[in-house]
């Protein structure tokens, strides 16, 4: 996989668009055998995760069945989606041996019940961030996934744009970047009728740094090469109904190797409009080295648009990158990321995929955060 960094022609950028809005729709072909997936759950976020990227690589996967606690809801949704089964329950679903993988988009205080239902029914699970309520119990599932040798993969999208391995490649080249010294992120978002939501929900693990603050936490982690050591508050505002759930959320991490390295983050369900001004309404992740400083804007959507600008700190110039697979230029990140799974499910690839490590680590930074900020962990 070639990543193409220079910036693109306008009629590439129009090829783009134009396939990011109306998607070619592939032929099957005859001999194919792609892998049966189903969904547990009518989630909001299924069609953008599964269903459309799916339709871009029907020789590989094909969502096959959807099911609900409400039978009605999964026959709608899949009548609405071209789905062509639904099943009553979800461990009627998980146990359809026509069902090769499961996609689990079901709230997070419920990811672990699910996914180790999965693997006790040998289902391969692409599983929705965050993996788990805690880290510990993230620890435990991965452990019991691993013992019964069945694949349970979290499903942080964001690590499969190609926009992640451009960053990664001019960040480590530590003789012009020089030493990575700070990290900020942020993906703050104000959601719509967020307090009727999963999201605040503390028995279903809600939460602003699980929900959102997930992202920058684990950009983060990549892209400071070190775990962080604890996490202080910058600022909590909490949900007025139960104020174990964090609304808006910006905290400071440490680091053990240097006390001056430092991690910030900011994240919101329901961020302040005058915060939204400060930190900015798209989401980004800016590093800072010794020599240079690098600005990656909206490593989440860049099959729209995405911007790697790097500044040289002696001379100010700055140079922009992008990074675009040819031929998948309008894949988005869970085209790339359904691939991945395809790949691991079929031929073992496992190294493409989000590790039990990478998810079991961000689990404790998440926890860390919650300690900073002074919250019970979720349970
Ligand atoms: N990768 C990404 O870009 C995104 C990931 N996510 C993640 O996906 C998951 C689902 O998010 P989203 O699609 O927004 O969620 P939804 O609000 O659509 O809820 C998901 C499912 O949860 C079940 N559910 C809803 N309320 C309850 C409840 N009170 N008790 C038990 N189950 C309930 C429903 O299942 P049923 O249909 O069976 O009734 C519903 O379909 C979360 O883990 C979230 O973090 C979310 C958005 C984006
Ligand atoms: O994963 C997510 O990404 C986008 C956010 O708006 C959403 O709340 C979250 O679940």
């Amino acid at each position: 996989m070639s990543i193409n960094s220079a910036p693109p022609s306008w009629s590439a950028t129009f090829t783009r668009l134009h396939d990011v809005i109306f998607p070619s729709v592939l032929e099957v072909p005859s001999t194919a055998k792609p892998l049966k997936l189903g969904i547990l759950g009518a989630a909001k976020i299924a069609p953008a995760a599964v269903i459309k990227p799916a339709k871009l690589m029907p020789d590989k996967v094909t969502v096959y069945s959807v099911a609900a606690r409400d039978p009605a809801r999964a026959q709608a949704f899949a009548k609405k989606h071209g789905i062509p089964k639904t099943h009553n329950t979800y461990e009627e679903l998980i146990n359809d041996p026509e069902i090769d993988v499961v996609y689990i988009p079901a709230p997070n205080g419920l990811h672990y019940e699910w996914s180790t239902k999965c693997v006790d029914a040998g289902k391969p699970v692409l599983l929705e961030k965050p993996c788990a309520s805690n880290a510990e119990q993230a620890r435990q599932l991965f452990e019991y996934a691993e013992s019964k040798n069945v694949l349970v993969t979290e499903a942080y999208h964001w690590y499969f744009y190609p926009g992640r391995k451009k960053v990664q490649e001019i960040i480590g080249d530590v003789d012009s970047f020089g030493e990575v010294m700070r990290f900020e992120g942020s993906l703050s978002a104000r959601l719509k009728g967020v307090e009727t939501d999963i999201r605040s929900s503390f028995d279903l693990a809600g939460g602003a740094l699980m929900d959102t603050g997930c992202y920058p936490i684990s950009w983060m982690r990549t892209m400071m090469s070190e775990e962080p050591v604890s996490a202080k508050k910058l600022t909590c505002l909490t949900y007025d109904k139960d104020p174990r759930i964090d609304y808006f959320t910006q905290l400071e991490y440490s680091f053990a190797s240097n006390p001056d390295k430092k991690g910030i983050i900011h994240t919101g369900l329901k961020t302040p409009f005058t915060e939204l001004y400060k930190i900015g309404v798209l989401p980004f992740m800016k590093i800072t080295g010794t020599k240079k400083e690098l600005t990656y804007t909206l490593p989440v959507y860049g099959n729209f648009y995405h911007d790697i600008a790097v500044k040289d700190l002696e001379t100010g110039k700055v140079e922009h990158f992008k990074a675009y697979v040819q031929g998948r230029e309008a894949w988005n990140t869970y085209a790339f990321q359904l691939d991945a799974f395809y790949n691991a499910v079929t031929q073992g690839k496992a190294e493409e995929l989000v590790s039990k490590e990478f998810s079991i680590k961000t689990m404790e930074a998440i926890d860390m955060g919650y300690v900073g900020l002074g919250l019970p962990l979720r349970e």
